[in-house]
Parts: C-alpha cells; sequence; structure tokens
C-alpha cells in the first residue's frame, strides 16, 4: 500500500488463490459467449472503440454475479484496507471481466474520462496461465520519472494504480488474454442520493 501511495502504482504477485482463480475463470468461459453483447452502442461509437482498444467486456453486477462472492467479499476488503492506509473515500466500484483475442491491444490512456472523473484507483487481475514472454498483452505503465515498465499479464497477479496519474496502455497480445478489471470510486456523500 505505501508502494502504491509513492509510486502511484503496485504489482501483487498472487493476490487471489487458487480457488478463487479457478472460480473467477469458469465464471468467465461461462459468460463468453455473451461478451460484449450488452455494451454495444451505436454504429460510429463501435468504430471508434476498436481504434483504441480491442477487448470485449463483460460488466459484472454484485446482485446478480452471486457465483463470484468470495471476490465481491475480497474486494470490500481492499477497499476498506486502502481507505484505512492510504486516506481514501472509496464507495462504490464498477468491475468487468475483459477478454483481448489475438491481436488485441489498447492505446495509451488514463482511465479517468472528461466529465467524470470518481474512478480514483484501477484495479486489474490477471487471468492467464503460462504466459511466454513472446505472447506480448503487457502492460505498459508511464511511471512517475516518466519511464516506461512492463507488467505480464500472469494469472493472480493484481496491479492497482491511481485512476488519475498513471498513463498506460495493453500491448498487442498474441494470444488471448484474459482479466478482471475494475474501478475503486470515490462517490461524495452529498451526491449519493441523486446518482441512487
Ligand atoms: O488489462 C489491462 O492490463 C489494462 C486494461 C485497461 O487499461 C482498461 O481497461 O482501462
Ligand atoms: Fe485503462
Amino acid at each position: 500500500m505505501d508502494e502504491l501511495a509513492e509510486q502511484n502504482y503496485v504489482v501483487i504477485d498472487d493476490f487471489i488463490d487458487n480457488n478463487l482463480y479457478k472460480e473467477i475463470k469458469n465464471f468467465l468461459f461461462d459468460k463468453i459467449d455473451v461478451f460484449d453483447q450488452a455494451g454495444i452502442g451505436a454504429l460510429n461509437q463501435n468504430t471508434i472503440k476498436k481504434t483504441i482498444r480491442g477487448d470485449k467486456t463483460y460488466w459484472l453486477n454484485k446482485e446478480r454475479d452471486q457465483e463470484l462472492h468470495v471476490f465481491w467479499d475480497l474486494l470490500a476488503e481492499t477497499k476498506s484496507t486502502l481507505n484505512r492506509y492510504c486516506y481514501l473515500s472509496l464507495s462504490g466500484d464498477e468491475f468487468h471481466l475483459a477478454h483481448y483475442p489475438s491481436g488485441g491491444y489498447y492505446a495509451r490512456h488514463l482511465d479517468q474520462f472528461d466529465g467524470r472523473n470518481n474512478r480514483m484507483i484501477s484495479m486489474i487481475i490477471y487471468l492467464n496461465e503460462n504466459w511466454e514472454p513472446g505472447d506480448g498483452g503487457q502492460l505498459e505503465i508511464l511511471d512517475k520519472n516518466r519511464e516506461l515498465q512492463l507488467v505480464d499479464p500472469i494469472a493472480k497477479r493484481c496491479v492497482l494504480f491511481k485512476s488519475d496519474k498513471v498513463p498506460h496502455a495493453v500491448l498487442k497480445s498474441f494470444k488471448d488474454r484474459y482479466s478482471l478489471t475494475g474501478w475503486l470510486l470515490y462517490q461524495p456523500t452529498n451526491l449519493a442520493p441523486i446518482l441512487g
């Protein structure tokens, strides 16, 4: 957690255990046929999307996706740890599963969008066994010293970074690449009733 505060990002290996890894992986393969179907908007939006990112996603819903209850519990624990040790006020979250088919990538970006700045911490859990150096698909982080750091997307590894401070990209992947990606959100309490 100190590393996240000081370096703006941290890589934690074996963040999830084998059981949870298998649960998430089973859930993912169960849903793989419906990835992206819910999220496809107007045709032109979709075209723009394809020029900057090549992944397909499946947004999670805590009430509906109860099979992942161990993950939801871990998430609650992670948020309270961050609130305690990094003095954050995280309340909400939004998570999706992501699949980059071979050839997929995501150009360099920040995770906070114009007009919406409540994404505080980005959290990615990788779900790829036997990842080899030639498989590509690294997360490329531009660190505080403007140096590039590459993170292999290996199974059970978690990366946390400050959503507003860390430009990053996903380098072209040469095989299917899976992850569970989300954002820990700050929701000002005075706005909570309006946002529902
Ligand atoms: O999968 C990754 O390594 C990063 C994904 C990402 O940057 C995003 O979904 O915003
Ligand atoms: Fe991102």
